[in-house]
């Protein structure tokens, strides 16, 4: 994981992280920020396909610092490569810390999305 200090990417998502999303400790369970990541990929696919989506692959992720209760998690996508069917997304996920400013980015990890026909089979990713 690079260890910058600015997001790079679309933001795409924002959202609050809850108890109810936390373990005993309040540390943020990191499927619950993975499930944002992929919610944050199947909206910018979805744009980019202008139809339905599903994800193909994840890959390596590291969680390099905790999310607490109260940060902001904020969600960054970047289409780097579009296939014949699939597309390819660097997604970040920062955190914005409790009644802060202080972002920092807590992980990172390539999606591939592949854009799906009413059949639910792969189908062509327009041109933009
Ligand atoms: C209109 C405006 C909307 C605006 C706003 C809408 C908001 C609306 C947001 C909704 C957001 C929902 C987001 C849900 C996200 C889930 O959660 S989806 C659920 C989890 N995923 C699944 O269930 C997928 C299950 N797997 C499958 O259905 C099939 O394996 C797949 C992925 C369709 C691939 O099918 P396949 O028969 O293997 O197809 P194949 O032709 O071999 O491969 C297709 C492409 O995928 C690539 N691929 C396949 N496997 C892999 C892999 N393991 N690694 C890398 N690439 C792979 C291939 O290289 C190929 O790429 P291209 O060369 O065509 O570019």
């Amino acid at each position: 994981m690079t260890a910058d200090n600015k997001p790079t990417g679309e933001l795409t998502l924002r959202t609050l992280a809850m108890p109810a999303d936390a373990n005993a400790a309040g540390d943020i369970f990191g499927g619950w920020v993975m499930a944002q990541m992929d919610l944050s990929c199947g909206i910018r696919a979805a744009e980019r396909a202008r139809g339905r989506v599903v994800t193909a692959a994840v890959k390596e992720m590291a969680f390099a610092l905790p999310i607490k209760i109260g940060d902001t998690l904020c969600i960054y996508t970047d289409v780097v490569k579009v296939g014949r069917t699939s597309m390819t997304l660097k997604v970040e996920a920062w955190a914005q810390r409790y009644l802060s400013h202080l972002m920092e980015k807590v992980t990172d990890a390539i999606f591939v999305m592949v854009a799906l026909d009413e059949n639910g089979k792969p189908k062509a990713v327009p041109e933009e």
